[in-house]
């Protein structure tokens, strides 16, 4: 039986040097498979006499028996050590400190900083913040503003206007912030200082126009409020929003329905370096904002006697500001909600 004892010694071996769960199937597959040697030996035995079997068949059985419970060990430590080697290979610290990823942390959108920034000055200077609603009525967009029947701007091409709704009163997306300043003056006796941040919408959308758009727009009214305190407020907010000591501004004659003298202010620059703007200095100018005295009809629209009332307001497109100050070429990329461009300027 120096066979037997052979082929019982070699499969141990190669038992015990299967590194891996493949090897150790492999090894089942050459002793018990259908050509396996073990299985070879077993089929002898039908082929032998009763004598023959009697003796030999004990000896062929111990041998399946120690090389499948060698086998099946083998199999339960190799699962062991597969088991042992994953726990090791994701093994996770907890104790280690967060990753501080910039992707995870939240980013104030460049807009909203700059309202906050222009919120934060004309508050230094003793103006509330007032809001109203996006969605208009006719009256407060346009009418109470001193627009007339038939203005321009009350088209279809220029305004976003709504159906008619359940009264056949006409609303629209509101295209500047002025109404709150009429529903403020209806609701607050004077003095008023207010300015107004809020979304504003107009049917245009190019490079430099978003059909939604960002506007400050702000109200002084009192006794005696004149040309000259709106120039001084508004220089005042330009040197605090550019954080230049001093800055030139140039006030042209304009129009506007709502205001009467109508002004547009343009700040100096310098754009001599391409891609970039310097306020306070150079030889350039820039269009900020529009100003002016409120209208008489206006103030009568809110409901104040223009005799005993007057003051002045102003409008700014945030959106033109901010790219200004940040530099940026395209307006759309403030809408696009691109993580990666929102954290370059967070
Ligand atoms: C009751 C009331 C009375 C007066 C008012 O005057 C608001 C004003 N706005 C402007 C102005 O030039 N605005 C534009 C600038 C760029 S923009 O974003 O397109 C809007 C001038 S005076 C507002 C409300």
């Amino acid at each position: 039986t120096s066979g037997l004892d052979t082929l019982e010694n070699s499969l141990l071996a190669d038992i015990a040097s299967a590194a891996d769960e493949p090897a150790i199937e492999a090894v089942r597959i050459a002793a018990f498979g259908k050509k396996g040697t073990v299985s070879e030996m077993l089929k002898t035995l039908g082929a032998m006499t009763a004598e023959e079997r009697q003796l030999k068949g004990p000896v062929i059985n111990g041998l399946k028996n120690r090389v499948t419970e060698a086998l099946t060990a083998r199999k339960a430590e190799l699962r062991d050590l597969a088991i042992a080697a994953r726990l090791a290979a994701e093994k996770v610290d907890v104790t280690l400190p967060v990753r501080q990823s910039p992707a995870e942390r939240g980013r104030i959108h460049p807009i909203s900083q700059v309202i906050d920034e222009i919120a934060a000055i004309f508050g230094d200077l003793g103006f509330a913040i007032a809001e109203g609603p996006d969605i208009e009525t006719d009256y407060y967009n346009f009418t109470a503003l001193n627009f007339p029947e038939g203005h321009p701007a009350r088209e279809m091409h220029d305004t976003f206007f709504f159906q008619l709704d359940e009264k056949g009163e006409r609303k629209v997306l509101r295209t500047h912030t002025s109404p709150v300043q009429i529903r403020t003056m209806e609701t607050q006796k004077p003095p008023i200082r207010i300015v107004i941040p809020g979304k504003t919408y107009r049917q245009d959308s190019d490079a430099t126009h978003s059909p939604m758009f960002h506007q400050v727009e702000g109200l002084v009214i009192d006794r005696s409020a004149n040309v000259a305190n709106m120039k001084w407020v508004l220089e005042e907010f330009c040197k605090a929003f550019f954080e230049v000591p001093s800055v030139k501004m140039r006030f042209r004659p304009s129009f506007f329905p709502f205001t009467e003298p109508s002004l547009e202010v343009d700040i100096q620059c310098d754009r001599s370096r391409p891609g970039e703007v310097r306020f306070g200095e150079g030889s350039d100018w820039m269009e900020i904002l529009g100003c002016g005295m409120v209208h008489p009809n206006v103030l009568r629209a809110g409901g104040l006697d223009p005799d005993e009332y007057q003051g002045f307001a102003w409008g700014m497109g945030i959106d033109r500001i901010a790219m200004l100050k940040y530099g940026m070429p395209d307006l759309r990329a403030f809408f696009d909600a691109d993580v990666r461009w929102l954290s370059h300027y967070g």
